[in-house]
C-alpha cells in the first residue's frame, strides 16, 4: 500500500535548515537560501483542535495519539482518530517499554497463565498487572482512573483482525498510546497421563482455536470456547477432565499442573499477535519520526468515495499499513433509492505522525478538523442513546 516514492523519513524543515547552517559554516561561499516551505512540508503548528496532551514518548514502541471524537463531514463521516509513533515491531524478547513510574497499573482481559499476561509482564516488567474478565472491564477501569493502561488484542498474523477490539476502540474515550507485537507460541495441554488419542474436546479462546484450526482438525476433536487458554486449563484441572485438552501457554500448564502434549501447536509460524495499549491521554509525537497514525471514518454513498479518501494519503506519499471495515453500529443500514444497504466505518492506519504537515493536510482533506462538526457528532450520539433508552421503557 505504498504511494509513489515511498519514504521512511522525510527531512524536516529543521533538518534542511541545519544542513544549510552546516554548509554555511564549512564553506567560504555566500550562504544559500533557506529552503522554502512547500505546503505539505511546513513546520507543524501545535495549535491542535484536539484534546491532545504532551507526554514522554516511549522509545521502541508504537504509540498512537489521542483518540478524538471527530466530525461527520458531508462526504466523510468521521468518528475519531488516533496516531502512533512507529519504531518497528517488537518481539517477545524485545519488549521492555517501561519508562514510566514502576507502579504503572496495566489492565487486560486475562488471568495468570494467559498469553496476554506474558505480553503485559514483558512490556511493563514492573507494572501492577490488573487482569479483568472482559476487555470492556479493562477499558472501563482505565476510563475511571483505577488503572493507567489497558491492553487490547487487535490482530494476529495468521487469522487477522479481532473485530470486537476494533468495535471497543470506539466505545470508550481512551487514546491508543502504544503497540506491541509478540510472536505467540501456543501449546496443546492436557492432564498428566492423557495422550492425544484420548482427547475429544479442546478448550480455548476462540482466536487461539482459530490459530490451530488445521492441527485441531487433524486431531478430530470438538472445540469449546472459553475466555482464554488459562481458563480452559483451570476447568480441566479442577474438574479432572481426562477427555479434554486446552490450547494455551506453557505457563498455564505449569500453573494448573498440566502436561504439554505439543509445543508450537499453531498452524503457522511466526504467529505474531498485535496488541494495542490504551490510556486516558497520550503524546503528540514529534514530526518526522517513524510514527503511525490511525483514523476511522464513514463514507457517504457514491462511486469512488473510499478511493478519494485513500488518495488523500497516496498524494502525500503516506504509506497505508492497514484498512479494516466494520459495521457502522450507529446506523448499520442505509437506504439507497429503494434498496437497503450495509453501512460501514473504515479504520485506516498510515505511517506518519499527525505532527507532520502532510498528515495534517491529508486529514484536512478528509474534513476531519472542524470543531462545529465535532459538536454535531456528539449531539447525534446523545440522540441515539436517548432513543434507545426510550425504546426500552
Ligand atoms: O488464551 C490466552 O491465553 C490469551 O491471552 C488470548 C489471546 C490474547 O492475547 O488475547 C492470546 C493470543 C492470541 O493471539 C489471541 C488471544
Amino acid at each position: 500500500m505504498k504511494g509513489p516514492g515511498h519514504r521512511r523519513r522525510r527531512p524536516s524543515h529543521q533538518d534542511q535548515t541545519a544542513n544549510w547552517v552546516k554548509d554555511y559554516l564549512s564553506s567560504t561561499s555566500p550562504p544559500p537560501q533557506v529552503p522554502a516551505l512547500p505546503p505539505d512540508a511546513a513546520s507543524p503548528s501545535m495549535s491542535w483542535p484536539c484534546r491532545a496532551a504532551l507526554a514522554a514518548f516511549l522509545p521502541r514502541s508504537i504509540c498512537y495519539l489521542p483518540a478524538i471524537v471527530l466530525a461527520p463531514p458531508p462526504k466523510l463521516r468521521a468518528a475519531r482518530f488516533s496516531a502512533l509513533p512507529w519504531r518497528g515491531p517488537l518481539v517477545s524478547t524485545d519488549l521492555s517499554l517501561e519508562t514510566e513510574r514502576s507502579s504503572v497499573r496495566v489492565t487486560y482481559q486475562g488471568s495468570p497463565g494467559t498469553v496476554i499476561e506474558a505480553m503485559v509482564l514483558n512490556a511493563f516488567p514492573n507494572c501492577i498487572a490488573a487482569p479483568q474478565k472482559r476487555s470492556e472491564g479493562a477499558l472501563e477501569t482505565v476510563q475511571s482512573s483505577l488503572a493507567d493502561k489497558a491492553v487490547l488484542t487487535i490482530e494476529n498474523s495468521s487469522i487477522g483482525s479481532f473485530h470486537q477490539s476494533y468495535d471497543l476502540l470506539l466505545s470508550h474515550n481512551l487514546q491508543i498510546v502504544q503497540e506491541v507485537h509478540m510472536d505467540v507460541e501456543l501449546c496443546l495441554l492436557a492432564l498428566p497421563g492423557v495422550q492425544k488419542d484420548d482427547l475429544q474436546t479442546i478448550f480455548s479462546h476462540p482466536q487461539d482455536l482459530a490459530q490451530c484450526e488445521h492441527s485441531l482438525s487433524n486431531l478430530g476433536v470438538s472445540k469449546k470456547n472459553v475466555d482464554h487458554g488459562a481458563a480452559g486449563a483451570e476447568i480441566i484441572s479442577k474438574q479432572n477432565l481426562r477427555g479434554a485438552g486446552v490450547i494455551g501457554s506453557a505457563r498455564a500448564a505449569e500453573l494448573y499442573g498440566l502436561n504439554i502434549l505439543e509445543c508450537n501447536f499453531q498452524d503457522a509460524s511466526p504467529n505474531v499477535t498485535r496488541y494495542l495499549v490504551l490510556a486516558r491521554t497520550a503524546n503528540i509525537p514529534k514530526e518526522y519520526e517513524q510514527y503511525k497514525t490511525s483514523i476511522v471514518f464513514g463514507l457517504e454513498e457514491g462511486p469512488g468515495t473510499l478511493h478519494k479518501a485513500l488518495v488523500a494519503f497516496w498524494k502525500r506519499d503516506l504509506n497505508l499499513t492497514k484498512i479494516e471495515s466494520r459495521p457502522n453500529r450507529g446506523k448499520p443500514m442505509r437506504t439507497l433509492g429503494t434498496e437497503k444497504q450495509f453501512n460501514y466505518i473504515f479504520y485506516v492506519d498510515f505511517e506518519a505522525s499527525v505532527a507532520e504537515i502532510p498528515a495534517q493536510n491529508a486529514l484536512k482533506e478528509l474534513e476531519l478538523f472542524r470543531p462545529e462538526r465535532r459538536k454535531r457528532h456528539r449531539r447525534e450520539k446523545e440522540t441515539i442513546t436517548r432513543i434507545s433508552q426510550d425504546e426500552r421503557c
